[in-house]
């Protein structure tokens, strides 16, 4: 098979959606391997470096779309790349089609095969080719929160940590899954004084024999929430439904109970955001002000740091990656229904219950088509 990965093209996007170990991997099992030029540069990975790998280098994503049987990239694709995409062509990457209905119709004319990073499951529950960015994001949503915090930036001067003798920055996870697990333990190490709030029992008993005095746990309800918001510094959103546009659980008339140049950060912001007011921001202009709340919404945090994050991301999907390529999607979906769970588009039908029920789109079962 050839196996094709794009330059990333979303503002500000660094990662690159193969790494050259992956590359050789795929290359030794057989296939070839074309990557566009100065594709890995944002992560620190050199042309030399995928040439060495035994990859193709390729001047032009036209290039690359026009010959590759599966393109794998990071982020969804753009406008001007879901034009190139062609019937039978298998395409592997982050999607988020619930909140994306332009995206979902482009895709669905192409006739290509769409299988998302963000849907594909684990024996253990989890979502493993998800599971590495939110970590990254997690990480990051207290930093860049604490930074938003700052008085230059809008935020209200509150230092997470505090100091002796003046209390740290409260800070609320809503979600306490990958990302708000990860988000907590960095805000907590920085010194604010954390809660995290989720819905799943099992989840908060874990988090409370884990991480139990470190920060605290809330069953996660409207009534709680209105409690908590009068006294939050900075509130992370990190609730996912997979598939689904995430659920709006703050509202703009609660800002004003809450403390003016308090943050909002939305990781969920990629499923559509939890907060009624987030909009999808950019790296480049990541904050903007609803009645003197700070929001950051950026949509592809951890292409921040993009040399982590693409390291993280190929070690999650170079084995997926392999399979599609080795067995061809049919094969490799039917032997792992976990793979298949990644399915959401295939020859012009929707194969996503939940992004049908998000865009008023009938879905076919995903099962009757391998
Ligand atoms: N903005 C960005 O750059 C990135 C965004 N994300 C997004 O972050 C979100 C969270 O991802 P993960 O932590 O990996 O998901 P996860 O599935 O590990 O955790 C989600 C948690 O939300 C909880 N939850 C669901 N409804 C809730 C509610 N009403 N109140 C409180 N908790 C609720 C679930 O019980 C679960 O524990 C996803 O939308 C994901 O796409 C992830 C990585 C990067
Ligand atoms: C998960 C995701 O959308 C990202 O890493 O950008
Ligand atoms: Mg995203």
């Amino acid at each position: 098979m050839i196996i094709g990965c794009p330059t990333e093209i979303k503002p500000q996007e660094f990662r690159v959606g193969i790494t050259p170990i992956a590359a050789q991997e795929a290359v030794s099992s057989g296939h070839e391997v074309i990557v566009q030029a100065g594709a890995g540069l944002g992560a620190g990975f050199d042309d030399a470096a995928y040439v060495a790998a035994g990859a193709r280098i390729i001047d032009t994503a036209a290039e690359i779309f026009a010959t590759a049987d599966m393109i794998v990239k990071v982020k969804e694709p753009q406008a001007v790349e879901r034009k190139m995409l062609r019937e039978g062509q298998l395409l592997f990457t982050y999607l988020h089609l619930a909140p994306d209905p332009e995206q979902t119709r482009d895709l669905l004319a192409s006739g290509c095969t769409a299988i998302a990073y963000e849907t594909v499951t684990d024996r253990a529950g989890g979502l493993p080719l998800l599971a590495p960015m939110s970590e990254v994001a997690g990480r990051l949503a207290p930093q860049v929160g604490a930074w938003t915090l700052q008085k230059a930036n809008g935020g209200r001067g509150v230092l997470m940590g505090g100091v002796p003798g003046v209390g740290p920055a409260r800070v609320i996870v809503i979600g306490g899954g990958v990302v708000g697990t990860h988000a907590a333990k960095i805000a907590a190490g920085m010194g604010a004084d954390v809660s995290v709030l989720d819905r799943s029992l099992p989840r908060l008993r874990y988090l409370d024999d884990v991480f139990g005095g470190t920060f605290k746990t809330g069953y996660s309800s409207a009534g709680l929430l209105a409690e908590l918001l009068p006294l939050a510094d900075m509130v992370i959103g990190a609730v996912l439904i997979p598939g689904a546009a995430a659920p709006k659980l703050v509202r703009r008339d609660q800002f004003a109970v809450m403390k003016p140049g308090a943050v909002l950060v939305d990781v969920a912001i990629d499923q559509g955001g939890c907060f009624e007011t987030s909009r999808a921001t950019t790296h480049q202009d990541p904050i903007y002000e609803v009645d003197g709340i700070m929001h950051y919404c950026v949509a592809n945090m951890p292409g921040a740091v993009a040399r982590t994050s693409t390291l993280a991301l190929g070690n999650a999907t170079m084995p997926f990656m392999l399979a599609l390529a080795n067995k061809g999607w049919k094969q490799a979906c039917a032997d792992d229904p976990h793979l298949l769970n990644g399915l959401n588009v295939h020859a012009g039908k929707l194969t996503y219950e939940a992004v049908g029920t998000a865009l008023g789109i009938e879905t076919v079962d995903p099962a009757s088509l391998i």
